[in-house]
């Protein structure tokens, strides 16, 4: 069985927010998105170039074309844009008895004014005191309840105006815009407030309102309390801003799709690391290139997700020689590696591609023959390292694979450095899976 959440708002043709935030919020709850286009725009992500609104009949239609066939587990609206429309979805919305979430859209990130002058005051009247929920940002707030706000207290104060004399059943005045450390979400519902706080992060910041209302109306139409929606959704848009892709010259898009991306990215580099891993430890005689220190097999997350170690899966305690074969200590797990990590992920920055690495022990009948073979091979030489990164812990990895980078002017299939004092010389296969550094290393070897 699936839920059905219904979508009232605006489209945006950048894909940031309204409806097209709101459908790729309701899929990645797996929920069924339903529409009811209010308003069109010609929007990207540095201003609103046109808004052409809906007649407010089409509005109805398209929401009781959906009630009566498809069936509403919870609904939102976003931009109403005119007075006409906001009368009409009320009057239409009133029949039926989902929650409703309302996130009274007034003005875009780029400033651009999404609610008509005028219609502020039937949003007032029409739409809040019908709404399970309002989910205003600062400014919003403050037209709502009329009065500025400044600090947490303010927000409490005017969550509690909303509520109680605006006959919303709950409200939540969001902190995005408070200027604060933590960005804290006011709720009151049921004569309490509730405090939602997440850290403040850099990142994508268009489509957050349109994408967190949506998240709490997934989790709505899945049955969630309004507590649990608001907790899920505050974690939801916190991803969505810190994963958000840099697209566009003005305010990138949230990445609705980090929450469902991730998992989903971690399995498959975890499931394909971990197949890779039993072939390398079939692969004869490789014991004889186990370094000292061990070797160990890593791979990356998409470069999107790809930010520290943590996001680079590799063997837990490394892969050691064992008699006349190798054997990985422990289990693959995401941050288990040190060294590697930081190689592929130096390595990302100029080819994002290439997220697999494994190390293996130098070896100069190696080298010679990847040459052969038409590997592109290139170096770096420890003791010429700067004097202020080697007193830097960590390093020398990303100097050194920079350094190999640059000498190479391409693509490096092999890295390799011949150490220092106490330092083992190394190889460094790369490749942009771990399959493909096994057929890299496979040809090496035979
Ligand atoms: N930089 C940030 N880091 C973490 N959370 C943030 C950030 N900016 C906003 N949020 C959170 O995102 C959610 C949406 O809040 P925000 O105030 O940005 O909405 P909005 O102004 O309505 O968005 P929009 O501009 O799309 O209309 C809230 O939970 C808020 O606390
Ligand atoms: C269509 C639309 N709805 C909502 C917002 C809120 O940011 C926007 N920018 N565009």
């Amino acid at each position: 069985m699936i839920r059905k959440a219904l979508t009232i708002a605006g489209s945006d043709s950048g894909g940031g927010a309204g409806i097209e935030a709101d459908l790729k919020t309701f899929s990645a709850f797996g929920v069924h998105g339903l529409v009811a286009i209010t308003s069109v725009t010609a929007q990207n992500t540095q201003e609103v170039r046109a808004i052409y609104d809906i007649s407010p009949e089409v509005v109805v239609k398209q929401i009781e074309a959906v009630v009566e066939d498809i069936g509403v587990d919870a609904a939102k609206t976003g931009m109403l844009s005119n007075s006409e429309i906001i009368k009409a979805v009320a009057k239409t919305v009133k029949k039926y008895n989902f929650p409703l979430v309302v996130d009274p859209v007034m003005i875009a990130k780029s400033g651009a004014p999404l609610l008509r002058e005028d219609a502020m005051e039937t949003l007032i009247t029409e739409i809040i005191p019908h709404a399970t929920l309002v989910t205003p940002n600062r400014p919003e707030a403050e037209k709502l309840s009329g009065f500025q706000i400044k600090n947490v207290d303010d927000a409490k104060r005017a969550a509690k105006t909303i509520v109680e004399e605006l006959g919303a059943r709950a409200a939540i005045v969001k902190g995005g815009h408070l200027g604060l450390s933590e960005a804290v979400d006011i709720l009151y519902v049921n004569g309490e407030f509730r405090e939602y706080r997440a850290p403040f992060v850099e990142g994508c910041t268009h489509g957050t309102g349109c994408s967190f209302s949506a998240a709490i109306t997934a989790n709505l139409a899945k049955g969630k309390s309004l507590e649990e929606a608001v907790e899920t959704a505050k974690k939801f848009i916190t991803m969505g801003i810190y994963y958000g892709a840099r697209i566009g010259h003005g305010h990138c898009p949230v990445n609705q799709n980090a929450w469902i991306e991730i998992p989903a990215e971690k399995w498959r580099v975890y499931d394909t690391l971990n197949r890779a891993l039993k072939e390398l430890v079939s692969i004869e005689d490789l014991h004889k290139y186990v370094p000292e220190v061990g070797m160990n097999f890593v791979y990356a997350l998409p470069k999107l997700y790809a930010r520290g170690r943590e996001d680079v899966a590799g063997v837990k305690g490394r892969i050691v020689k064992f008699g006349n074969t190798i054997k990985p200590v422990g289990w693959i797990e995401f941050g288990a590696s040190d060294h590697l990590a930081r190689a592929i992920l130096t390595f990302m920055e100029v080819f994002p591609e290439v997220r697999s690495v494994l190390n293996i022990k130098y070896n100069e009948e190696l080298i010679s023959k990847a040459q052969k073979l038409g590997f592109k091979v290139s170096l770096y030489n420890r003791t010429e390292e700067p004097e202020e990164i080697k007193a830097k812990e960590g390093g020398t990895i990303p100097w050194g694979v920079r350094t190999a980078i640059e000498r190479l002017r391409d693509k490096p299939d092999l890295i390799y450095h011949l150490g220092d004092w106490g330092k083992e010389a190394m190889i460094l296969i790369f490749g942009e899976t771990p399959k493909a550094v096994i057929e890299k290393l496979n040809k090496l070897l035979e």
